[in-house]
């Protein structure tokens, strides 16, 4: 069973944590370097991107977090994790950097200031099982998709339509929409499944793992 951190700086952890859990994985908490060595892979949650790179900055965690990102540690970022994981933002505040590692664009609090907060209908390419009620709360979008990358949903009404709002870049997933709050934990199995994939094409798992199925 993959041992799945939760970078639990600010925002919504403890739903990531459950939703992993429900998934299968061992979940912990990260927020020390020595805790992210014992991870296989990682979820940033939804929250305040400006907030969370501030405080991995204080935690010294910007950088081994890009080691381990671009190293090819699976990880998934919902909302401002979406943000983080961005190799490019638009609207952040002046001095605002990420974590990066998608070949992408995304813009800030994207749907409109009126817009705080709000549902739709979104399929997502991959997940079988109907459309996903998706919970978009001041939410980022992707603005423009670099080749590396692949969207894998897009909003299909309103003025944001066409909209991507989920996308994977090989080892790396990210949603503007939040999973971990409306029940639904398939986005959360699909990551999970990511993750075994790939120990077991890296040859981490199960041999390695002490022969358990998993
Ligand atoms: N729900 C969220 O995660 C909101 C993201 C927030 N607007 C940000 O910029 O980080």
């Amino acid at each position: 069973m993959p041992t799945i951190g939760v970078l639990s700086l600010q925002g919504d952890v403890q739903e990531h944590v459950a939703a992993l859990e429900f998934a299968g994985a061992t979940v912990i908490s990260v927020r020390r370097e020595r805790e992210l060595d014992e991870v296989d892979a990682l979820v940033i949650p939804g929250g305040e991107s400006t907030t969370i790179i501030k405080l991995a900055q204080h935690f010294d965690l910007v950088e081994p977090l890009r080691k381990r990102i671009s190293g090819g540690m699976p990880t998934y970022g919902s909302c401002a994790g979406m943000i983080l994981l961005a190799d490019r933002i638009l609207d952040g505040t002046a001095d605002q950097t990420t974590f990066g590692g998608i070949d992408m664009t995304v813009r800030r609090n994207a749907f409109g200031r009126q817009v705080e907060s709000f549902e739709e209908q979104v399929s997502v390419e991959g997940i079988d099982g109907g459309p996903f009620t998706a919970v978009f709360i001041r939410a980022p979008w992707v603005e423009s998709v670099g080749p590396d990358a692949t969207p894998l949903a897009t909003v299909t009404t309103g003025p944001a339509a066409g909209k991507v709002v989920a996308i994977r870049q090989q080892h790396l997933l990210a949603t503007s929409f939040h999973p971990e709050l409306t029940g639904d934990a398939r986005v959360h199995e699909y990551f999970v499944r990511m993750v075994r994939d790939g120990a077991r094409s890296a040859g981490v798992l199960p041999e390695q793992r002490g022969g358990a199925t998993s």
